[in-house]
C-alpha cells in the first residue's frame, strides 16, 4: 500500500513513512493511493469475531509491506485484548427501537482517542526499534487526544512526546490526565490561545522542514494518517452487529477535527454499507455551516460544555476535499492557500454538492446539549458525556429513515466532563477504579505564550 499526499507534491511513502512522518512535507495529509474493497461475503465473515480479529482484518491491507501478519497480530492482540475494561472493546447500547449508541470510552483514558494511540504507541516501538531512530512527538489536544497519546508513548525509550493544550480551556480530568504523567519522556504545555492555535503552532514546526529534521518530528493527531486507520474498524464492527452487509446502518459522529467521521466514510469507501453520515457540531460550527453554504470560514473558537469539539479549523476535512475535488492536488492547493490568506475559501458548486451527497451536518448548541443529557436520564438513566449529547440531538434533526438503524458515536465517558454533567442530570459520574485518586496526584507542566519560536526553542532544549 502506498499513501499520497494531498497537495500533491511530498513523496509517496508506504505505511511505516507515512506513520513516521505524520504531516506530509508540502504541508497536506497522506491518504492510500487506493481503499481497499471488501466483498459482502468477506464482510459478513466478521461476525462473531473479536474485536481485534476484526482490527486485522481491516487494517492488514493498509499496512502490506510495512508489518508482516504476525507482527501485527501480536500489536493488534495486545491492544484490544488487554487495554480495554469491556469484553465486546466497543459496545452498542440500544436507546430506542432502531437507535444506538456506540460506546467508544472504555479505554484506559476514557476516550475514543485511545483506540488508535494505544495502537500507534506500538507503531512507533516497532518502527523506531527497527530503524535503531529517536522520535520528538509533537502534539495538540482539547483534551482527549493529550491524554490518549501520552498514555501510548509513556516511559518509551525512542520517543519524547510534547503536548500543546489551550490554558484553562481542557475540563479538570482532562487536563490532570495528562499533566499527573511524570515521567521524563512527557512534557506538558499548556498554551495561552485555543485550540486552533495549538494546531496551529504544530502545523508551523512541522512546516518548517530545518527543525523537523533535527529535531525528529512525527505527529498523534489525525493527521497521522494511522489515526484514521485505527478509527475505520469500530464502523465495521458495530454495523456487521446491527446486520451489514444486508442491512445498511446510518452514523452520527460528534465532530471536531473530522478524523472520527472521516473514518466512516473510508469504511463505507471500502464497501460498508453506510446509510447517513451526520456530522455534529457543537457551537463551534464551521462544519455544519460550509454544508449549509458552501462558506468554509472559521469565526473565532467558542468555550463550550463539549470542550473537545471546540475547533474551528478541521484538519481532516482536507481529505475530504482531496475527495470531492476528484484527487486534483491543485484544487487543494488552491483552496488551502486561500484559507491562510483570507482565513475562509468558498466550496465550489460541484464540491459541495459532493459534500450535501455524503453527509448531512447539524449543530447543538450548550442549552440543547444540556436539555439532551437531561431527557436522557430521566427517560432511561443513562448519562451521556457532553459530547455524546451534541451527537444525540443531531441524530433527532438529520435521521432521513428511521428504519435504519442510527448509530452516534459516544466518544467519551461523563466523568471526564463531570461538572457539566451533574449540572444538566444531578449525577456525579464516578472515575473508573484507576484513575480514583486522579483529583489529589501531582501535576507538572508549563505555559507558553502562542509562539513558535518560544515552543521551538523548549523542544530543542530537551534533545
Ligand atoms: C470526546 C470527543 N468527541 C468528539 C471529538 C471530535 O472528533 P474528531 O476530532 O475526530 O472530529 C473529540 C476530539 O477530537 C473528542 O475528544
Ligand atoms: N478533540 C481532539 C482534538 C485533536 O484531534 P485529533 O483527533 O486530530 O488528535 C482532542 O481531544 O485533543
Amino acid at each position: 500500500m502506498k499513501y499520497i499526499s494531498t497537495r500533491g507534491e511530498a513523496e509517496k511513502l508506504d505505511f511505516e513513512g507515512v506513520t513516521l512522518t505524520g504531516l506530509a512535507r508540502d504541508g497536506g495529509l497522506y491518504v492510500p493511493e487506493e481503499l481497499p474493497k471488501f466483498s459482502a461475503g468477506k464482510i459478513r465473515s466478521f461476525r462473531g469475531k473479536p474485536y481485534a480479529d476484526v482490527a486485522f482484518e481491516v487494517i492488514q491491507p493498509f499496512v502490506a509491506g510495512s508489518l508482516s501478519d504476525a507482527d501485527l497480530k501480536a500489536m493488534l492482540d495486545a491492544t484490544y485484548g488487554k487495554a480495554f475494561r469491556h469484553p465486546a472493546v466497543a459496545p452498542l447500547v440500544q436507546l430506542g427501537a432502531n437507535d444506538w449508541l456506540l460506546e467508544l470510552f472504555h479505554g484506559p483514558t476514557l476516550a475514543f482517542k485511545d483506540f488508535a494511540l494505544q495502537l500507534l504507541g506500538r507503531f512507533f516501538d516497532h518502527f523506531t526499534a527497527k530503524r535503531g531512530q529517536k522520535l520528538t512527538i509533537l502534539g495538540a489536544t482539547s483534551g482527549d487526544t493529550g491524554s490518549a497519546a501520552i498514555e501510548g508513548c509513556r516511559g518509551r525509550d525512542n520517543v519524547t512526546i510534547y503536548m500543546l493544550h489551550p490554558k484553562d480551556r481542557v475540563s479538570e480530568v482532562q487536563r490532570r490526565q495528562m499533566t499527573t504523567v511524570l515521567e521524563d519522556n512527557v512534557v506538558n504545555i499548556a498554551v495561552e490561545g485555543n485550540f486552533d492555535d495549538c494546531q496551529a503552532l504544530v502545523k508551523a514546526c512541522f512546516n518548517d522542514l530545518e527543525f523537523r529534521d533535527r529535531v525528529g518530528l512525527t505527529a498523534v493527531n489525525s493527521i497521522n494518517w494511522a489515526r484514521v486507520m485505527a478509527q475505520i474498524v469500530y464502523y465495521f464492527t458495530s454495523a456487521v452487529a446491527l446486520g451489514a452487509p444486508d442491512r445498511e446502518v446510518s452514523y452520527t459522529v460528534p465532530t471536531g477535527n473530522f478524523g472520527d467521521i472521516f473514518a466512516g466514510y473510508i469504511a463505507k469507501g471500502m464497501g460498508l454499507p453506510v446509510r447517513q453520515l451526520v456530522i455534529a457540531t457543537n457551537k463551534n460550527d464551521i462544519l455544519a455551516r460550509a454544508l449549509q453554504s458552501g462558506a468554509y470560514r472559521a469565526d473565532g473558537v467558542e468555550a463550550t460544555l463539549s470542550p473537545s469539539m471546540d475547533i474551528q479549523v478541521s484538519s481532516n476535512f482536507e481529505r475530504l476535499m482531496f475527495d470531492l475535488a476528484g484527487r486534483d492536488a491543485a484544487e487543494i492547493r488552491a483552496y488551502m492557500d486561500t484559507l491562510t490568506a483570507e482565513k475562509g475559501f468558498d466550496l465550489k458548486q460541484a464540491h459541495l454538492e459532493a459534500l450535501r451527497a455524503s453527509f448531512a451536518a447539524s449543530q447543538a448548541d450548550d442549552a440543547l446539549t444540556a436539555k439532551v443529557m437531561a431527557d436522557l436520564y430521566k427517560a432511561s438513566g443513562y448519562v451521556a458525556d457532553p459530547h455524546t449529547a451534541v451527537g444525540l440531538a443531531s441524530a433527532a434533526v438529520c435521521n432521513t429513515d428511521p428504519s435504519v438503524p442510527m448509530v452516534t458515536l459516544s466518544t467519551a465517558h461523563p466523568a471526564k466532563f463531570g461538572a457539566a454533567v451533574t449540572e444538566a442530570t444531578g449525577v456525579d459520574p464516578a472515575l473508573p477504579a484507576h484513575m480514583a485518586d486522579l483529583l489529589s496526584r501531582e501535576e507538572r507542566l508549563i505555559t507558553l505564550a502562542n509562539d513558535v519560536t518560544a515552543l521551538q526553542a523548549r523542544i530543542e532544549q530537551g534533545l
